[in-house]
């Protein structure tokens, strides 16, 4: 199958680089330093914690959107705060029926994709892994298992999807389908509200939220006040919710959140898709969420001070002050 990765980062380089050494024909979209160093000497992924400890990946690495026109499925993997501009450069090469997985943290960048594309080619997937981009060309994987959940925003079960589980099972991705993937997509964005932004304004990991007092209340403020929102918004969130993201967080202790490494290393953070929207949410449905609308002003100021006026929207174009 004819694979592109759009955002050959983390998560894709890592999921393309898997399907790659399955075999497949991955084409993988980057840039930058990140993107050199992949062309000169292929994508390295080292496993921190597995047996098998280095994947050397040999395969073609663009820059150039077009060179994705012949692919005939897509894994999404850009940063939110870049998706509606991808998913515009995108558009014009897809392929006539080529399907689209967006792997993305959060619950909006599918509404962005179907405005775009329909709802007929999109799937959603939950991503349950840690990695980062350790160096240019090299990805490290933290976590020890590699799972997905995919599935069609409407709940369809097809073929497509049996056979788009079986190619991630094949290349040793624990992958399963989802009637209902935009609900698994909340319970995942209820543990990022939960831990990503808290940890990205203090400098905190999981593990040292969880042991200071002060933090460990205010992380399940931030929870009961996600949840409301999302039962208003009428999302059927499980009822032991806040048992499962606590536990979850035990487990992921030594954990830097993804937000929390952007904003360590400059980068813009996903700070609407993962706190803001909250915000947004709840403005319109009359609910208070006050500690996540603190957070989400603090995480602003800090975009502010690092990319100008127009903070996280303006820093898909600008450089770090
Ligand atoms: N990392 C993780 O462990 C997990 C991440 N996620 C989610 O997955 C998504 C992707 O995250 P992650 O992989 O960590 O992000 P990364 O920043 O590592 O990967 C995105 C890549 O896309 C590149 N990119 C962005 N715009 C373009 C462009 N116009 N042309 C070419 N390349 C481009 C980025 O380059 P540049 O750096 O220059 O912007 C970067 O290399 C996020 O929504 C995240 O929340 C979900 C589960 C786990
Ligand atoms: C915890 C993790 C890695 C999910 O697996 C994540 O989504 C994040 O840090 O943003």
């Amino acid at each position: 199958m004819k694979i592109g990765i759009v955002g050959a980062g983390a998560v894709g380089g890592l999921l393309g680089g898997m399907l790659r050494a399955a075999g497949h024909d991955v084409l993988f979209l980057g840039r930058g330093q990140h993107l050199q160093a992949m062309q000169q000497n292929g994508l390295l992924i080292k496993f921190a914690t597995s047996q098998r400890k280095t994947l050397r990946i040999k395969g073609r690495f663009s820059d150039e959107v077009k060179d994705l026109s012949d692919r005939e499925l897509l894994l999404f993997t850009v940063k939110s705060t870049q998706t509606k501009e991808m998913m515009g450069r995108l558009l014009p090469h897809l392929k006539a029926g080529a399907i689209v997985i967006t792997l993305q943290n959060g619950v909006d960048n599918e509404e962005i994709l179907a405005q775009a594309l329909g709802e007929e080619r999109l799937l959603s997937g939950a991503a349950y892994l840690s990695a980062e981009i350790e160096s240019p060309g090299v990805i490290e994987v933290h976590s020890s298992g590699l799972q997905l959940i995919i599935g069609y925003l409407d709940g369809r079960q097809s073929q497509d999807l049996t056979r788009l589980v079986g190619l991630f099972n094949q290349a040793g991705v624990h992958c399963r389908p989802s009637a209902k993937i935009m609900e698994r997509k909340w319970h995942k964005l209820l543990w990022n509200v939960t831990f990503n932004p808290l940890s990205a304004a203090t400098g905190e990991t999981i593990g040292e939220i969880l042991d200071d007092a002060e933090l460990h209340q205010t992380a399940r403020r931030v929870l009961k006040e996600a949840v409301q929102v999302a039962e208003a918004l009428q999302v059927s969130v499980r009822r032991d919710i806040e048992t499962v993201v606590f536990q979850g967080a035990e487990e992921a202790r030594g954990h830097k959140t993804s937000m929390l490494q952007d904003r360590e290393q400059g980068k813009p953070m996903e700070i609407e898709s993962i706190c803001g929207y909250f915000v947004h949410q709840a403005a319109q449905l009359g609910l208070r969420t006050p500690t996540i609308h603190t957070l989400y002003s603090i995480l602003l100021a800090i975009d502010k001070k690092r990319y100008g006026q127009h903070g996280n929207k303006g820093a898909e174009t600008s450089e770090p002050d």
